[in-house]
């Protein structure tokens, strides 16, 4: 076990135990504060810690890097170092927030200077996102929506189970938790009309989805095999990968989403360490039939983050709509890693990954509006007594993901997004 994920482990900061934070995680990310510009920090209970102010008065001297790079509005090249150094300053920070490290504790000018409240920090978005993929790697949504969009008897297409499917998103429009989503407009066209019509979508859903952003940049003509995917994984997001449905549903064939799905993607602010993880990694389910053999990894590569998703309307109560776990996906990130880079295209620091809609096999477990309304049949009753197929005007989707045992609790905090009227 590495060190920094010890569950004894305890800091001198006061940290509740229902945290998303405690010292064992320590994920990174970017913030500022009116008297601080954009920079590197770290999540410590409800604190975030300066990594920019550590490093000027000389906290990482013993490890190979140039401090400066905390002072940046985005983890792009902290995170190009690689995986020694990432552990090596996760290490260093663990060590100095132990109970009886007085480094910080023990230097009143240092501890002022590097701990910003929470609430006084505007997180920002952790990286520039080069490239971002999208996966659709829960069997469950896949089903799911090849009864919806396609045939009830003969959902999974015969690639499914063979390949680790996905289409290129957008990154311009991958936005930090908190972005205000505007309804977007689009062509669609209802089963009975002629023609199709342009106007603001009717059916804007959420997805819930884990991301994985990747921090090593590698060659043109290069692959990654499924057994050395955790080098170049620096950490875990969550993300909303908002979708128009009734653009969708015209849009998609023959070549997959388009405009239904670009116009906005939020993810979660703290990036969660591969490292901070790894007391999490689990079996996943059985691979039926066997994938060819450059999909192929040794050990457990699944991981245990419980997954949730509600609904805040306009007024009115917050309702939780789905609960459901990472674990439940059918491949892996390392299988899809292996697979992106199976034809040689090279991999740039910063690029994200996501998981695909994560469903279980209930409908209290579905991660789409989609699947749990089945395309606006069922509508969805809210303790106002209003109802939703799709989402309205001024709701609010929160998702939040947590992994949990021996009392430890490693968070993601949440990502948020208000739906606005289309401009
Ligand atoms: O089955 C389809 O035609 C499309 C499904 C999706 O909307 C999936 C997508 O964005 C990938 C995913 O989130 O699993
Ligand atoms: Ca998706
Ligand atoms: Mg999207």
């Amino acid at each position: 076990m590495l060190k920094a994920n010890d569950p004894s482990l305890h800091s001198w900061i006061q940290i509740a135990p229902d945290s998303d934070f405690p010292i064992q995680n320590l994920p990174f990310g970017i913030f500022q504060t009116p008297e601080k510009d954009p920079r590197v920090g770290v999540a410590i209970g409800n604190y975030v810690l300066d990594m920019c102010v550590l490093g000027q008065y000389n906290m990482f001297e013993l490890i190979d890097i140039d401090p400066t790079v905390f002072h940046r509005p985005y983890l792009n090249d902290f995170i190009a170092h690689g995986r020694p150094v990432w552990r090596a300053i996760r290490n260093r920070v663990s060590e100095l927030l132990r109970t009886n490290n007085e480094e910080i504790s023990g230097n009143s000018e240092l501890m002022q200077k590097c701990l910003v409240r929470m609430t006084d920090a505007e997180m920002l978005l952790p990286v520039k996102v080069g490239n971002y993929t999208d996966f659709y790697s829960s069997l469950e949504h896949a089903t799911n929506v090849g009864q919806l969009f396609r045939d009830p008897d003969n959902p999974l297409l015969p690639n499914w189970r063979h390949m680790p499917v996905a289409y290129h998103g957008r990154a311009s429009s991958i936005v930090v938790s908190g972005t205000p989503i505007y309804r977007p407009k689009g062509q669609t066209k209802a089963a009975e009309a002629d023609l199709p019509a342009f106007g603001p979508s009717k059916q804007l859903d959420y997805e819930l989805e884990v991301a994985f952003i990747t921090g090593k940049e590698t060659a043109l003509g290069t692959s990654i095999a499924a057994d050395e995917a955790d080098e170049h994984i620096f950490g875990l997001v969550l993300l909303n990968d908002w979708s128009a449905r009734d653009v969708q549903k015209w849009e998609y064939v023959p070549l997959g989403p388009f405009l239904s799905k670009s116009f906005a993607t939020s993810i979660s602010p703290w990036v969660v360490t591969l490292d901070a993880l790894e007391p999490f990694r689990v079996k996943g389910p059985e691979q039926l039939p066997r994938p060819l053999s450059y999909l192929d990894f040794t050990g457990h590569r699944h991981y245990d983050i419980n997954l949730e998703v509600q609904l805040q309307p306009a007024s009115g109560n917050t309702t939780t709509l789905c609960h459901t776990n990472f674990k439940h996906l059918y491949w892996n990130m390392s299988q899809q890693l292996a697979h992106q880079t199976s034809n040689g295209v090279n991999l740039q620091v910063g690029d994200i990954y996501a998981s695909g809609t994560i469903s279980g096999s209930e409908p209290g477990s579905f991660g789409s509006l989609l699947e749990l309304t089945r395309q606006g049949q069922n509508p969805v009753t809210l303790p106002d007594n209003t109802q939703r197929s799709f989402l309205q005007d001024y709701d609010t989707v929160i998702m939040r993901g947590f992994s949990e045992k021996e009392g430890i609790r490693i968070g993601f905090g949440e990502v948020r997004g208000q739906v606005l009227p289309a401009v």
